[in-house]
């Protein structure tokens, strides 16, 4: 079970750091600062963000995750780590025009339409000039899917996308997760501005 998910979980960040990469760089978003939101541990600004920005931000509901990721997971690399901000994303105003990218991955499908699209407003604020957000999520094959377990929302792409746009937000680009087991929900990544 532990080595499907080691599996799933590298070619997940493969993914992502080949989907980052269209969107950095001269003339695209710079490579200074990025934010993880929903961060657990720091799954993604390990093998994601750190490799690419100079200094990261983790916001996570659980401290204990963000205190794991401090004195274990990351290692020397939470040096770069600037701050961790223990907030639900509901309370969570992110600074002003401070981040490249802003980096949502399994979270957005624990907020509310309405949380998350106040959420992504705020992120759009806090976005430096050709800066991106990039949610990556399960996404439903039909509709919206409640998972009674975690009590988490997989929406279908179409009505991400709805939600996007209500936040004044433009998609970049949207890519299917490829390589992950058939039975797993479909995951996609959405860049925007
Ligand atoms: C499935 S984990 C994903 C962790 C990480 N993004 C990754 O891809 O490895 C979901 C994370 O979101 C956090 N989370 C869930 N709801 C949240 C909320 N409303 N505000 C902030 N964090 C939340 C959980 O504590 C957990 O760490």
């Amino acid at each position: 079970m532990m080595g499907d998910f080691v599996e799933i979980s590298n070619v997940d960040l493969e993914s992502s750091r080949h989907f980052l990469k269209r969107f950095v760089g001269p003339g695209k978003a710079g490579t200074y600062f990025a934010l993880d939101c929903g961060s657990g541990i720091g799954r993604v600004s390990k093998g994601v963000l750190l490799p690419v920005f100079e200094k990261v931000e983790m916001v996570d509901m659980m401290e204990h995750f963000l205190l794991h990721a401090h004195e274990e997971y990351l290692g020397n690399d939470a040096d770069r780590i600037e701050t961790y901000y223990c907030f639900n994303l509901q309370e969570f105003t992110p600074p002003k025009s401070k981040y490249d990218v802003i980096w949502m991955q399994w979270v957005a499908c624990h907020l509310t339409d309405k949380d998350l699209l106040n959420f992504l407003v705020h992120c759009k604020k806090s976005l430096r000039p050709n800066g991106v957000i990039i949610i990556k999520d399960n996404m439903a094959r039909q509709g919206c899917k409640l998972d009674p377990i975690d009590s988490s929302i997989s929406r279908h792409l179409d009505i991400m996308k709805v939600i996007i746009s209500k936040a004044g937000l433009e998609i970049l680009a949207v890519e299917k997760q490829e390589g992950f087991p058939e039975i797993i929900m479909p995951v996609w990544m959405i860049a925007m501005k």
